[in-house]
């Protein structure tokens, strides 16, 4: 099969540096693009220069749709807003979409699902192996244990992280909160403050905390009568991002429309 061309739009930030390093260490991959918005002091820069390699000759451009027409995928790791407008344009070029970007509210996830009907699109809050792999732990144990174990989720990351909780911390809710056959949004407590009356049975708590340089830190706790499970991963590497978001594109490729997961991709949904 011939090498998949792939265009990165947020090529300039944390994730998108790593994307392009990532690109160009894999021999069946060759990066056809990298964009940045309107205004970007990184415009017409050589991507592989800004990612710390000799130049590739692909210059960061703020014209994404002629680079998603030679394309056959589109990496984004962005902001939502960016990313719903690139989900219209990948549709539009009908190429695979691989979005990390978290944060998204419920109408813009819902717009990414309208998308989604047109467009090949796997979507993940992580996307390395193992913290899909702990979800699929967390949704076993929380189907396991009853109300009598509390699920607490604790995430910290760097301290220019925009939002709050993780996708990930998210991502292991969904999961705790699918073991017990409840609603994330009915069970999940974001904020706690002042004289908050004690613990609700059921509850599914978030903590976040920001600081430093930390790539990512989850834990999810499980405290019960005396005794107390934990189950967490540490990120050591953004490389562990990049290469799963890469493993989503191939698996994509020449795949029907449709919303996917990591889940779909590292065939761990049945564990
Ligand atoms: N799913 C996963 O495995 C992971 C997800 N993330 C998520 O990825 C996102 C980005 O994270 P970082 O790279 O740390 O952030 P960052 O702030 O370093 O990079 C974001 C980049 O997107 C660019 N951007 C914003 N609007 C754009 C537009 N309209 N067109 C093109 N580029 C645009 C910015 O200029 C910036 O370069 C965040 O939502 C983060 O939570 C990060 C790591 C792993
Ligand atoms: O912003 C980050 O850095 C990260 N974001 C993702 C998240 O929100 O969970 C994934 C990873 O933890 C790093």
């Amino acid at each position: 099969m011939s090498q998949m061309r792939l265009v990165v739009v947020g090529a300039s930030g944390r994730m998108g540096r790593t994307l392009v390093r990532a690109i160009a260490e894999a021999p069946d991959l060759v990066l056809a693009g990298a964009v940045e918005p309107e205004g970007s002091p990184h415009l017409g820069t050589d991507a592989g220069v800004l990612a710390g390699l000799p130049p590739l000759d692909v210059t960061v451009s703020d014209d994404a749709l002629p680079l998603f027409a030679a394309a056959e995928g589109v990496i984004d790791f962005t902001i939502p807003k960016a990313s719903i407008a690139f989900a219209g344009l990948a549709a539009q070029a009908r190429i695979v979409h691989v979005i990390g970007t978290t944060g998204f509210d419920a109408a813009e996830q819902a717009a990414v699902e309208a998308a989604a009907r047109h467009a090949t699109i796997v979507k993940s809050g992580n996307m390395s192996l193992g913290v899909n792999l702990v979800a699929a732990l967390v949704k076993r144990v929380a189907a396991t244990l009853d109300d009598s174990f509390d699920i607490e989720v604790l995430e910290m990351h760097h301290n220019r992280k925009i939002d709050a909780p993780s996708g990930t911390a998210l991502l292991l809710g969904e999961a705790a909160a699918a073991g017990r056959q409840v609603a994330l949004s009915s069970h999940g407590v974001f904020e706690r403050h002042g004289i908050t009356g004690a613990r609700t049975p059921g509850e599914i708590g978030f903590a976040t905390l920001r600081g430093g340089t930390v790539v990512g830190e989850h834990e999810v706790i499980f405290a019960g009568p005396h005794e107390r499970i934990s189950i967490g991963h540490r990120a050591e590497d953004r490389m562990i991002f990049a290469r799963g978001a890469l493993a989503a594109a191939r698996w994509a490729r020449g795949r029907k429309p449709g919303l996917y997961s990591m889940n779909d991709v590292l065939g761990l949904a049945d564990i």
